[in-house]
């Protein structure tokens, strides 16, 4: 069974167009994306499904191969081979992307949708200078002559804090910092002025002042230009003070979707809250990036028929239900969606 996560926005306050109930942006429903290799077909991203709204900004969570950026990849359409989406659906404004052909998707990508991805030195070409690769993105998209390009380019990189645009516009990606390849990247993202923004794992090169000042920046230009911002990031305290809302994956699938606050408040999947025990720094009290949870992840090409968590799982480990059902997703009383037989977000109940 899939389900669609409607939450509400506790964190920050939200124009009324941003409210669940109102159309969303983005409708994921049920993806499904598996890798054929020569080991057996890994299941990447499983029957994933959930809805995005004008400036919520959603977090995916997970550990290492749990399948975000697969997922990530699966929304624009961009899935390397040997991946390919398999089931399900997602929908820009209610438009079908699954299953344009390249000329179709290359269309809402860049324009529609902006993406900020992991590497920017991998992202921008060496040899061509900013400008003219930031032409290039408005002009795919955009019928506008090349000198007004280069002044919307001037502005955008002024708007992400790019001193000086008109005369770092003719630099090469090397003469960057790593943070202003960031913010570079940022500014391409949103040229086209997207409906959404996904940013995967956008900063883990930067130190961590850099990231949360990044990251910062590109919550408030998504907020201010009323973008809808998926971020992918093993940052909990970032998503914490950034996001409204968080998908938790596992093993290819949400296993919780939930407010930030009811997250962080009271996690219900153990998953969840194994994720978050083991950022807690007790020294600082401050959460930072994600350590590993003991035990590994299930191996991605294996169905198992119970539940993927059961053998790290403090509650499911003796349960027969956990090792041999797979838990469908249901909602608990405070709105969090979880994949669990046992979760409860009621301190003091079950897990
Ligand atoms: N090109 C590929 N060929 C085969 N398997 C792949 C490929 N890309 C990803 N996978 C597999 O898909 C699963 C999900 O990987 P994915 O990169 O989406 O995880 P992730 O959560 O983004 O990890 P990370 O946080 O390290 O980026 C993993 O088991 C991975 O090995």
């Amino acid at each position: 069974m899939s389900h669609t996560n409607a939450l509400p926005f506790p964190s920050r306050s939200i124009a009324s167009d941003g409210i669940p109930g109102q159309a969303p942006v983005l409708s994921v429903k049920g993806l499904t994306t598996n890798f054929d290799t020569s080991s057996g077909t890994v299941h990447a991203v499983r029957d994933v499904s959930f809805d995005l709204y004008k400036r919520q900004r959603l977090a995916i969570v997970g550990e290492s191969g749990s399948g975000k950026s697969a997922l990530a990849m699966s929304l624009v359409g961009l899935v390397p081979p040997p991946g390919r989406i398999v089931g399900g659906s997602v929908k820009l404004h209610g438009t079908e992307l699954v299953g344009l052909d390249d000329a179709g998707i290359s269309k809402i990508r860049g324009r529609d949708i902006g993406l900020v991805f992991q590497d920017p030195m991998a992202a921008l070409d060496p040899l061509k200078t900013i400008g003219t690769q930031f032409v290039e993105t408005i002009r795919v998209h955009q019928d506008v002559a090349v000198k007004v390009a280069r002044r919307m380019a001037c502005e955008l990189l002024a708007e992400v804090g790019v001193n000086d645009p008109e005369r770092r516009i003719a630099d090469y990606p090397h003469q960057y910092s790593g943070g202003m390849r960031q913010r570079v990247l940022i500014a391409m993202a949103i040229a086209n002025d997207p409906a959404v923004v996904i940013a995967d794992e956008p900063t883990t090169a930067l130190d961590v002042t850099t990231q949360a000042q990044v990251l910062d920046l590109l919550a408030k230009i998504c907020d201010e230009r009323g973008n809808a911002l998926v971020m992918i990031t093993h940052n909990l305290g970032i998503v914490e003070e950034l996001c409204d809302s968080v998908n938790v994956m596992y093993a290819g699938r949400f296993v919780e979707s939930s407010s930030t606050r009811s997250l962080f408040g009271t996690p219900a999947h153990p998953y969840s809250k194994a994720l978050l025990d083991c950022v807690i720094d007790p020294a600082t009290a401050k959460r930072g990036a994600l350590p590993a949870i003991p035990g590994s992840p299930p191996d991605l090409s294996v169905d198992e028929p119970g539940c993927p968590f059961v053998s790290r799982c403090p509650i499911g480990r003796d349960e027969l239900r956990c090792a041999t059902e797979r838990p469908e997703s249901r909602t608990l009383a405070g709105g969090a969606v979880v994949r669990c037989h046992f979760a409860s977000d009621t301190p003091g109940d079950a897990a």
